[in-house]
């Protein structure tokens, strides 16, 4: 894993000078992302962090491929989303998985849990039996008795509920996972027990997760390396003790001092 952006290796998800404007009701355009950039690598989880607003999540949903750049670019294994066709885009969406702050809204009311993390495999052309079995095995593995898979979203704890997410999020063996405020919406014991099932998983697996958390003290936990957004512009990138411990920009050094208090 690489400890600073300079390596030679290809990042396997990265946004390149993202611009992100939306338009006011009242009129004018709001820019969400101002030239945000970011790598992300093989098994590395990179944290993400700035003030409410800065553009965290629009830099995930873009990531995802949820929404669409109106300047620079998104690559996945170095290409362009925009070059990737039919096989090449399929892999793409499958490979990046995005787990989101609130576990209920994330899940439809009228589908199991279990049904739900099969959705994905169904897609795939998975065959019924091996969707339950390997549903399952995901659920025991995220800390989830099989029993829950029969149940709905509402019969359930957010705690149970973001396991399922995950679950579900891991179900087409994706290589990144994108986690926005994944555990915001949790008690802090069971924040640590999702996020320290998320990395469990994650070096098991080798995946590469974009750790978007508001808590400093999560992030300094959990990831490798930090990037600290600041009105939709990425200031600061870096090694976690570095960048909270030594900040250079004013952002970071604002969200530390917010920490401390
Ligand atoms: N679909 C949208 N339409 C209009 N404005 C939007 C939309 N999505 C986001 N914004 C605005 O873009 C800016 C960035 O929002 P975003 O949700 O990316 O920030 P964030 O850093 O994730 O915030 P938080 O930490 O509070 O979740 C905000 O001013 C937000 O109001």
């Amino acid at each position: 894993m690489p400890e600073t952006s300079e390596s030679c290796e290809t990042p396997i998800l990265e946004g390149v000078a993202l611009t992100k404007r939306f338009r006011m009701p009242a009129g004018g355009t709001l820019r969400a992302l101002d030239g945000a950039s970011v790598e992300l690598f093989r098994g590395e989880i990179l944290g993400v962090v700035g003030e409410s607003g800065c553009g965290k999540s629009t830099l995930a949903r873009l990531l995802c491929g949820l929404d669409r750049p109106d300047e620079g670019e998104v690559r996945f294994s170095g290409r362009p989303l925009t070059a990737l066709r039919g096989e090449a885009f399929r892999t793409y969406r499958r490979s990046v998985q995005m787990v989101f702050q609130q576990p209920f809204a994330s899940f439809d009311p009228r589908l199991t849990l279990g049904e739900s993390a099969a959705e994905a495999l169904v897609n795939l052309g998975v065959p019924a039996p091996e969707r339950e079995r390997r549903i399952a095995q995901l659920f025991e593995r995220c800390g989830l008795s099989p029993e829950l898979m029969r149940r709905y979203p509402s019969e359930v704890s957010g705690g149970q509920c973001q396991r399922a997410a995950l679950a579900r999020a891991l179900a087409p063996e994706p290589c990144v996972l994108v986690c926005d405020e994944m555990t915001s919406a949790l008690d802090v014991i069971t924040q640590r027990r999702v996020l320290d099932l998320v990395r469990g998983i994650a070096r098991e697996r080798a995946l590469a997760v974009l750790l978007i958390a508001h808590d400093l003290a999560l992030v300094r936990a959990y990831a490798d390396r930090v990037l600290v957004m600041d009105a939709g512009r990425t200031v600061e990138t870096g090694p976690v003790a570095d960048v909270i411990d030594r900040p250079q920009s004013d952002a970071a050094r604002r969200l530390r001092e917010a920490s401390l208090d």
